[in-house]
């Protein structure tokens, strides 16, 4: 037998396995590991975050990301190799990180990868012609992490996802009620990354309420572009700049009427739809020319059309006076101003740090993706509500050997 595979199978027999998981998101501020020790897997998965970590991308590596990434027009020799160097890149941060946690490599079972999405293409995109299939590319090959680091490298997740029909993301919630979900509480975990998502997991208890998730569309990523462009700082901290902008309430009004908020149904966007260009499209169609809003107003506008979409989305989706408690996470969560206008349009729940549920919300993403990959070892899988998908269970991701 290949001895790769068998050490495959010596893994997915043990109790317990120690497991990377790497996210790498949509706004490149750096790659976030988290050493996890899950045991079992499935619904009794359980996991203990033992060390995380964001290891930043410095300037240089976030400038041959951004060319590659989000956009229309990309050269293939760029492609080709920012594919390869990101993998190898990521592999030096491990095996760094590893080195200041005084863990030896050999000790790692195995790395769940999510990769870097360069570009999310689910079918409903509303930029132009429709796409007759749902599609979306990360890239950090896989097997320059496995032979770079030594360890057994899952990769590339949302391809299978796609090709049983699905939008490729969001995939947290497929896992989120195994790690975070309750007997007696309601509870949604909002996710404000680049993109923002929630999944909503009513108490195990009530049998008559369904998990239900989805993107909300902006989380960060307009109000950071917004921002990049007028005020030459990565992002708005603590929400300062919008708290002292005003909205300008007939331009939000266009921005909310876009044809994406329109669907109730699960989706999912990425900053390829909601950027700078659709920001102006939505003044122009508002009539304003670009010199008409200041900087302030502008990001208070993003900020407050951030914020009531979140917010429509999850009432939309809750039953009338059901209580229910949030916890938030991503670095959104960090926007204080951001959040108190969420809480603003929420009177039915409750916000509480996601801190409480067992580890810091920055690491949980890169979490989800070491369960995942546990899965692939030892699981069942999943069984998904896709077009092709319902009735068998089916795995995530890409097998990477070191050899
Ligand atoms: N103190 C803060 N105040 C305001 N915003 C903040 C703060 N800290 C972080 N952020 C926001 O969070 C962003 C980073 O969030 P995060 O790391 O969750 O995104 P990501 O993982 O790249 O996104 P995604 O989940 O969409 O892939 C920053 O770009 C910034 O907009
Ligand atoms: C295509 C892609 O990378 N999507 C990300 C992004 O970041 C947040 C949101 O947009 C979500 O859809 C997804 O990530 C999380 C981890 C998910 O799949 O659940």
């Amino acid at each position: 037998m290949n001895p790769s595979i068998k050490k495959l199978v010596r893994i997915a027999e043990k109790e317990s396995r120690l497991v990377i998981g790497l996210m790498s998101g949509t706004s490149l501020d750096g790659l976030d590991i988290a050493l996890c020790e899950i045991e079992g897997s499935g619904p009794e998965t359980e996991v203990s975050l033992l060390k995380f970590v964001t290891k930043p991308y410095h300037k240089n590596d976030r400038d041959k990301l951004r060319k590659v990434t989000s956009v229309d027009q990309v050269s293939l020799k760029d492609l080709c190799y920012v594919h390869t160097w990101l993998g190898q890149l990521h592999a030096d941060m491990i095996i760094e990180s590893l080195f200041e946690w005084d863990i030896k490599p050999e000790k790692v079972d195995c790395i769940g990868s999510h990769g870097q999405t360069i570009y999310h293409l689910p079918n409903r995109d509303l930029n132009g012609e429709e796409t007759p299939m749902n599609s979306t590319l990360q890239i950090g090959d896989g097997d320059h992490i496995a032979v770079n680091t030594g360890i057994i490298t899952i990769s590339d997740f949302r391809q299978k996802h796609t090709a049983f029909g699905g939008e490729g993301a969001p995939m947290a919630p497929l896992v989120d009620d195994w790690l975070f979900g309750d007997k007696k509480e309601h509870r949604i975990l909002l996710n404000i990354g680049g993109i923002a998502n929630y999944t909503f997991m009513p108490a195990a208890e009530v049998k008559d309420l369904k998990k239900f998730s989805t993107d909300t569309g902006p989380g960060n990523t307009l109000i950071d572009a917004v921002v990049k462009s007028r005020f030459d700082k990565p992002f708005d901290k603590g929400g300062k700049i919008a708290a002292s902008g005003n909205v300008i309430k007939p331009l939000l009004n266009k921005m909310l009427e876009d044809e994406w908020f329109r669907s109730s149904e699960e989706k999912s966007t990425g900053p390829e739809y909601f950027n700078l260009k659709w920001i102006k499209r939505k003044e122009e169609l508002a009539g304003f020319s670009g010199s008409d809003i200041s900087e302030r107003d502008m990001v208070a506008t993003v900020t407050e059309l951030t914020a009531k979409t979140i917010a429509q989305n999850i009432q939309h989706h809750l039953p009338e006076k059901l209580p229910v408690t949030v916890y938030p996470s991503g670095g959104g969560a960090h926007n204080r101003f951001l959040m108190e206008r969420i809480s603003n349009y929420l009177d039915q729940v409750e916000v509480r740090s996601f801190a409480e549920l067992g580890f810091s919300p920055d690491a949980k993403e890169a979490v989800i993706f070491a369960v995942l990959a546990n899965e692939t070892v030892a699981g069942y899988g999943f069984n998904i509500q896709t077009k092709y998908g319902s009735d068998q269970n089916i795995h995530f991701g890409k097998v990477s050997f070191p050899a």
